[in-house]
């Protein structure tokens, strides 16, 4: 990992988000605000093109430099399958302490990417299928593992699960398609 500082940023990006998502009404907001639109003005000068910017294009940093998805920490990825833990900050959560439930196919398809670039495949989802089978509890370390089911010419069918434990949270089917030669 390039010690240039982003994993720090993406790190306190997310406890920001957080400590935004769990606070009161405050009397500081209309400096917040202020302070945000400051940073907002200075980044917007270094606006750089997709393949140049560090957000969700490093992947030398945790989570690729992004805070879209709850934090995904992979410690097996082979072109058949990737296990790993997952967070859930409170930026996801939806309510009575569960994460919301479009954070979860988000979870799933970031977790599904890896067997994707492991097989070194340019790959979109076609379809992304979610079951709920137990609420998601926020701040838990949480298992998550994905594999591929079968793989039939471009189209590549994958399946998932997210576990507490014993508990099984989620689970997820999904068809990645191998995008064609010169497709954008
Ligand atoms: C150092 C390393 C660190 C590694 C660290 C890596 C971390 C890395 C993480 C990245 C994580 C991001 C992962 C997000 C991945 C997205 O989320 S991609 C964004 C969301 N998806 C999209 O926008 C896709 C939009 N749709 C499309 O672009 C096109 O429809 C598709 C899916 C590419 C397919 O188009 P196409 O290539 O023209 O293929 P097409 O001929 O239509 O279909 C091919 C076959 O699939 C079937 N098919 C297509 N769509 C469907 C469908 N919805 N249902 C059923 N069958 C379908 C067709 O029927 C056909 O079947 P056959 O006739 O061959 O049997």
């Amino acid at each position: 990992m390039t010690d240039d500082g982003y994993a720090e940023l993406t790190s306190a990006l997310r406890g920001f988000l957080d400590a935004v998502a769990t606070a009161g009404p405050h009397d500081q907001v209309q400096a917040l605000t202020d302070d945000l639109r400051r940073w907002t003005a200075i980044l917007a000068e270094s606006r750089q093109e997709e393949g140049k910017r560090v957000f969700g294009e490093r992947f030398d940093l945790p989570d690729r430099g992004q805070t879209l998805t709850p934090v995904f920490a992979p410690q097996v990825v082979t072109t058949s399958k990737v296990e790993g833990t997952a967070w859930f900050g409170d930026y996801f959560h939806g309510s009575n302490g569960a994460a919301h439930g479009g954070t979860l196919p988000l979870l799933f398809d970031e977790v599904f990417g890896h067997i994707a670039v492991e097989r070194g495949s340019r790959a979109r989802t076609a379809y992304l299928h979610t079951d709920f089978r137990s609420v998601t509890p926020i701040g838990v370390d949480l298992q998550v593992r994905a594999w591929v089911e079968r793989a039939e010419g471009r189209k590549l069918f994958l399946a998932a699960d997210l576990r507490d434990g014993e508990v099984v949270c989620a689970e997820a089917e999904a068809l990645f398609v191998l995008l064609r030669d010169g497709a954008p």
